[in-house]
């Protein structure tokens, strides 16, 4: 499980230590240091005689850089310091300059991105968890424009001039490698959100804990490998802002049989799918469902022939249920879905009975439900059930603040609410954020949201009674589920292209390797 904290709980946690004068700056620039000799020697073979420039802004995180900077002298590395702000970090300057370093006070953006773009190694200490709204401005902000590709409003001076400088937007072996302090300077450290130019990382080296904004797109894109140097902070580790799930906790989370289980003890999950024109999404949900090794799977609806032709198991027609999937592959003006889903609903307010919400059956939600409810929308679903509820949204508003709009969307429903996409977001009870990034890009394929689904539905169905007496456990369930969906992708077709009938034949395997890996 990999935690994060905001910059708040992270500045309260070293408090303590630098009161009591333990060097947390030295232990953070000396594990910097040994990453970027790393990188060094990734790419040149050898670290003596790498050349470094460093992005130093005004506090701390220039601070960390320079301190690097310096004992990356020490192992023979040529240093540069790029200042970016009339004053910088005294001791960290006065380190570098004795290790032999130099230091060169920019005042022209094109100049700087010039230097910055002949290092092996760019180490971005421009800011960290100091960062105020509003990313990256002046000259600091106009020179990561410059070197990240002139993206923004073609002033590279940062004085109203044009400039014409070549940028690190192509990807190559000439293109220096980015180091990030702490965090890529300019994100949304806290909320993930990116306001301005962002120098985007090759490894971010982030200290004491990860930091929401590494976790959350957009700016988690941005961020490159992740490498957190713990630094024994006291953080409150029962309060994370933002969580990713690793294999193990997803392991964890599985409703595995126990010898004495029976197909309706393991669950039943009741999938109301699909129409005559969409008869796929109904095979996808319960073929996902049936293969993620649930107790029985219940079909209803219209295309019950097709949906037992493909998976025998499936069982049709109304009964008991543990959990239920609604809407994938349903269109809102279907008065015969509708009406089982309205009808379902009922059960689901009434006994208790977890849900997975998708697709079509977003635009029946009740005004509010319990946490154990999921909804699943993608970004454009999710302006739409907002704009709905009385806030003017488009993808794209979602798309640039995802958090927010999750979790609004958790407060004003009620749900736990999964925002699908190439980061999966969770906001559940509590205001419990999950953030999971295991799906490939190929995953993004028609049927894909369908499979999700019928596995989610199948994991609540096992899971049922444990979910309704713990609140918090829906959010685990449907990141964790997220986590196997984007691992049965990878199972189907390493680096390659996927379709969503081909991830759901992945499940039995893919859950088989995660157990075992446990
Ligand atoms: N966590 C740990 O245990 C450890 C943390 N450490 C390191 O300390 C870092 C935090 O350092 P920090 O507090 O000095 O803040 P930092 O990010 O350097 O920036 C503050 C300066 O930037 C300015 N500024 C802000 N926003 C701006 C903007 N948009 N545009 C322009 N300027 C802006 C701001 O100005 P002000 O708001 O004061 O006007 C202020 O001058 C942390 O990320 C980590 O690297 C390690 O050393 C030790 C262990
Ligand atoms: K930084």
């Amino acid at each position: 499980m990999l935690q994060s904290w905001t910059s708040a709980q992270v500045r309260a946690a070293e408090e303590p230590l630098l009161a009591a004068g333990v060097p947390l700056m030295q232990h953070a620039a000396f594990a910097l240091a040994g990453v970027v000799a790393r990188v060094l020697r990734e790419r040149r073979g050898r670290v003596v005689g790498g050349q470094v420039v460093l992005l130093v802004g005004p506090g701390n995180n220039g601070g960390d850089a320079l301190h690097a900077g310096a004992f990356l002298r020490r192992r023979g590395v040529d240093v540069v310091a790029l200042a970016l702000a009339p004053r910088v970090h005294d001791e960290g300057r006065a380190a570098l300059l004795a290790a032999g370093g130099r230091v060169h006070e920019v005042t022209d953006a094109v100049d700087g991105a010039a230097r910055a773009g002949r290092a092996d190694v760019l180490v971005d200490g421009i800011l960290g968890i100091g960062t105020r709204d509003g990313g990256l401005t002046g000259l600091a902000g106009a020179l990561v424009a410059a070197l990240a590709g002139g993206a923004v409003e073609g002033d590279a001076r940062g004085d109203g001039s044009r400039g014409g400088v070549v940028g690190l937007g192509a990807h190559g072996a000439d293109r220096p490698a980015v180091v990030a302090v702490d965090t890529p300077s300019g994100i949304g450290v806290d909320d993930g959100t990116v306001s301005g130019p962002v120098l985007p990382a090759d490894v971010t080296v982030t200290f004491g804990g990860a930091k929401p904004g590494l976790l959350i797109p957009p700016a988690a894109h941005l961020v490159g490998r992740l490498e957190v140097i713990d630094l024994d902070l006291p953080l409150p580790d029962h309060h994370p802002a933002v969580v990713r799930l690793a294999d193990r906790d997803a392991a964890a989370l599985w409703p595995v049989p126990t010898r004495s289980a029976h197909k309706y003890s393991r669950g039943v999950v009741g999938v109301v799918a699909g129409a005559r024109r969409y008869p796929g999404a109904a095979v996808l949900a319960t073929s996902a469902a049936v293969l993620a090794g649930v107790g029985m799977v219940r079909y209803l609806g219209d295309v019950a022939d097709l949906v037992v032709a493909r998976r025998p198991e499936v069982v049709t027609g109304p009964g008991r249920v543990q959990a239920w999937v609604f809407g994938p592959g349903v269109s809102p003006d279907d008065a015969a879905q509708r009406r089982r889903i309205e009808h379902a609903f009922e059960g689901v307010l009434q006994r208790g009975e977890p849900a997975v919400v998708d697709a079509g059956a977003l635009e029946l939600l009740p005004p509010t439900v319990p946490t154990h409810v999921v909804l699943t929308p993608h970004a454009g679903e999710l302006a739409r059930l907002l704009t709905d509820r009385g806030h003017r949204l488009t993808r794209a508003d979602v798309e640039r603040e995802p958090l927010r709009w999750t979790r609004l969307a958790h407060e004003m429903t009620g749900a736990t609410v999964l925002l699908k996409g190439h980061v999966t977001l969770v906001v559940g009870a509590g205001g419990a954020v999950y953030a999971q990034a295991d799906a490939p890009p190929w995953l993004a394929t028609a049927g894909a949201g369908d499979v999700l689904a019928g596995l989610m539905g199948a994991m609540l169905a096992g899971r049922a009674d444990d979910v309704l007496d713990d609140p918090t456990l829906t959010a685990a369930v449907a990141a964790a589920a997220a986590l196997v969906h984007g691992r049965a992708a990878h199972t189907a077709n390493p680096d390659g292209p996927v379709t969503a009938r081909g991830v759901a034949l992945a499940l039995p395997e893919t859950i088989r390797t995660l157990l075992a890996s446990a």
